[in-house]
């Protein structure tokens, strides 16, 4: 093992039990920090509402570390939006923040309205399908930027479980994770390879840095972040805290492949050299006389750092 990485495991590798909410609440206050909990949403009628519930009842009103909550709705047809309401979140729509910018498909597209939404030097991402969300993940992503100023944005690491109609294989999960992501970081970006869940949907950074950086509109996110991120502040900025196990509910192998097509585009296009890759991806359905090619489309765009659109609009920048 390279003895960067060895030393960046050592030193920046976190458990989530180090931290209770009540006392990061009291370091959030002597900070003068707000925090704010950001979930991108495309029908998660049947998980989002728990997942803010417990939120707001263990991070706002127990211990007060938790000063938003914000659901993006990314264009659900189900009842997301109102469920996450009832449940106590602001919601947002993809189609109305930044409108004049127009609305793009994806996963990322949900995170940069949601970064532009809301307001705390702090920001937390948290998917909205988890099973049995924790708000133990919550504490333990704020607990090293609330302790540590040299440390800037934060991701989990935790057991994946596969939920499977066979039943649950045990660390199943995270297969993009393990077919591309981790090999395409140690190939190209082995400084990041200590990460051990690099594409993990629950982070946390600084806004006065996440607001320098572009977010890629489609899966292609967490992967983009990560790697532009450790190009602007540095690897030793980058955290991980270990929350234990993470149950979500999983897309089909089909899906994920072209989840990991938005991520191949995002990782070449990191890549000075490695030219402009095709956004084609050609994918084979079974039919009664043969086989059928489906072709998609896994080509992402990229939303522009939000301090140049700030900027642009007149807008004062974060507070740092
Ligand atoms: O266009 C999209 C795709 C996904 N999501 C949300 O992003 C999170 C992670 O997406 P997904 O569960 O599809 O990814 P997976 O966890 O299966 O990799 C979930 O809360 C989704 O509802 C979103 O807001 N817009
Ligand atoms: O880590 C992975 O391989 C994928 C798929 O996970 P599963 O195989 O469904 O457990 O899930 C993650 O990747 C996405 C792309 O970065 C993130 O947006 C998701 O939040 C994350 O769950």
């Amino acid at each position: 093992m390279r003895p960067d990485v060895s030393r960046w495991l050592r030193r920046r590798t976190f458990s989530a039990a180090t931290w209770c909410a009540a006392e990061l609440a009291e370091a959030k206050s002597a900070r003068g920090s707000t925090v704010s909990v950001v979930l991108p949403a495309l029908d998660e009628e049947p998980t989002v509402g728990t997942i803010v519930g417990t939120i707001r009842r263990a991070l706002v009103e127990e211990a007060p570390l938790v000063d938003e909550v914000v659901v993006v709705d990314s264009g659900s047809v189900d009842r997301t939006a109102a469920v996450a309401a009832e449940a106590g979140a602001t919601v947002v729509d993809t189609a109305t923040v930044l409108s004049a910018h127009g609305r793009v498909p994806g996963k990322g597209e949900a995170l940069w309205k949601g970064l532009h939404a809301t307001s705390g030097d702090l920001v937390v991402f948290v998917d909205a399908d988890l099973v049995g969300f924790d708000p133990q993940f919550v504490v333990g992503l704020l607990g090293p930027l609330l302790t540590d100023p040299a440390i800037g944005y934060v991701k989990a690491l935790y057991d994946r479980p596969l939920h499977t109609p066979e039943g649950i294989v045990p660390s199943g999960g995270g297969r993009v994770t393990e077919l591309l992501a981790r090999p395409l970081l140690n190939a190209w970006w082995p400084e990041l390879a200590g990460f051990v869940q690099p594409l993990s949907g629950e982070y946390a950074g600084r806004r006065e840095l996440l607001e320098r950086v572009p977010f890629v509109s489609g899966y292609g996110v967490e992967f983009g972040l990560l790697v532009d991120l450790a190009g602007l502040a540095g690897v030793d900025a980058l955290a991980q805290v270990d929350v234990g196990t993470r149950r979500h509910s999983h897309q089909s192998d089909a899906a994920l492949g072209r989840m990991a097509g938005q991520i191949l585009s995002t990782a070449i296009a990191r890549r000075p050299g490695a030219g402009r890759p095709s956004s084609e991806l050609l994918q084979f359905l079974r039919t009664a006389d043969g086989v059928e090619a489906v072709s998609w489309d896994v080509g992402v765009s990229e939303r522009p750092p939000m301090r140049t659109v700030r900027a642009a609009a007149g807008e004062p920048g974060p507070l740092s």
